[in-house]
């Protein structure tokens, strides 16, 4: 027993939507790493990020994924700063991960429009959008077995193309 299918990407790709959507078609659970951390701390993101800044942050999300990991077989959504973990890649090692791979223009519109807030991006979405990716793009890329790009793909599109591709 193992997770059906990991997603990983940037603030604003659509993992969460895509993994509840895929979650959804294949009748069985979904786990998205933010929702898990806020349901266990009692505390919304911006709150831990206010609390323990980053690094506080990714001691949680990090235990919060490899507890989610264990003995699940589910579709599970990470938060798009997961891969910076070394123990998070390693314990992804193995999986069916899923890149959501946006252009910037993009997921500048996606995270301009979502309702989420995102702290890493409130002060100047589309430079720090440029750091994050410059940051963590050899990250995503190593630890996804498959690439879906969603430019211009609706929701379903993307959904549809996971599909296929554990199908
Ligand atoms: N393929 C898509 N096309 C258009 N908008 C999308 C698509 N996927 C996601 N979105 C929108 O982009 C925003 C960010 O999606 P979300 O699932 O929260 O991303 P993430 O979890 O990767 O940060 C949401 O408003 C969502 O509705
Ligand atoms: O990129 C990041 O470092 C973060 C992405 C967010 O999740 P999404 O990628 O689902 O927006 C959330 O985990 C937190 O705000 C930090
Ligand atoms: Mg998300």
């Amino acid at each position: 027993m193992s997770v059906k299918a990991v997603f990983v990407g940037m603030p604003g790709s659509g993992k969460s939507t895509v993994g509840r959507n895929v979650a959804r078609q294949l009748g069985t659970e979904f786990r998205d790493s933010d929702a898990l951390i806020e349901e266990t701390t009692g505390r919304t993101i911006p709150q831990i990020f206010e609390d323990g800044g980053e690094s506080g942050f990714r001691d949680i999300e990090a235990a919060v994924i490899q507890e989610a990991l264990d003995g699940y077989d589910g579709v599970l959504s990470l938060g798009g700063g997961a891969v910076l973990t070394e123990s998070t890649r390693a314990a992804l090692k193995g999986h069916p991960v899923f890149l959501i791979d946006v252009a910037p223009e993009e997921l500048l519109r996606r995270v301009t429009k979502s309702r989420t807030v995102r702290p890493l991006l409130v002060d100047d979405p589309e430079l720090r959008l440029r750091e994050l990716r410059e940051q963590r793009e050899h990250l995503y890329r190593e630890v996804a077995r498959h690439t879906v790009s969603s430019d211009e793909t609706p929701v379903a599109g993307v959904v549809a193309a996971v599909l296929e591709v554990l199908a």
